[in-house]
């Protein structure tokens, strides 16, 4: 996406919008609609690799699979939906590791975004360098959330510095940068 190509080391990003009580899903969806985040995660993710889980792949509307211009990684425990998922445009995988493989010899693969959900999260916060997160200026009841970010992520900065961007729909938001050495 080129936000990031000044770094030395290849890209292995988180990237997510969380409500401000951390809410990232309700029902397999997102409980708003910001469509200045859509613009925002698809600049950012054109280009590379994403991984994701099984669940995610499955909240997408149809016509959004897969995500166009970017490997679409899956991550499923099941051969069957595995072979459902490589038939559907995807390249199926078993676990994280074997989809950061398979990312790294994708095009792109210079930065590599893991685009959820919440449990592939919680396993990629140790590994990865970056997380790009929009903050929605929302308290919103979930049944996901954002993963805590260790004791070895820095706070970089947000855009805006100071405030919020207001959405076309009134929605207050910004996104916030977090790297992890
Ligand atoms: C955009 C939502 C989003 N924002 C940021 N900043 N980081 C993410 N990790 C992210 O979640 C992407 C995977 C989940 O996505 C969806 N989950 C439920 C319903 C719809 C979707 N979208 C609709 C837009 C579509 C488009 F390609 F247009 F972006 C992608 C799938």
């Amino acid at each position: 996406s080129g936000t990031h190509a000044g770094r030395k080391e290849p890209v292995l990003g988180l990237i997510w919008a969380q409500s401000s009580n951390g809410v990232i899903g309700k029902d397999g969806d997102l409980p708003w609609h910001l469509p200045e985040d859509l613009a925002h995660f698809k600049r950012t993710t054109k280009g590379h690799p994403v991984i994701m889980g099984r669940r995610t792949w499955d909240s997408f509307p149809a016509r959004f699979r897969p995500l166009p211009g970017r490997t679409n990684i899956v991550i499923s425990g099941s051969p069957e939906r595995r072979e459902e998922l490589a038939a559907s445009g995807a390249v199926a995988v078993g676990s994280l590791e074997d989809a950061l493989a398979e990312a790294a010899s994708s095009p792109g693969s210079e930065e590599v975004w893991i685009i959820g959900g919440g449990e592939i999260f919680r396993n990629a916060t140790a590994l990865a360098n970056t997380a790009v997160v929009t903050v929605i200026d929302l308290e919103t009841d979930g049944d996901t959330f954002a993963p805590k970010l260790g004791p070895g992520w820095t706070f970089d900065a947000t855009e805006p510095a100071e405030g919020w961007l207001t959405s076309s729909n009134g929605t207050r938001y910004r996104i916030a940068l977090w790297t992890q050495q």
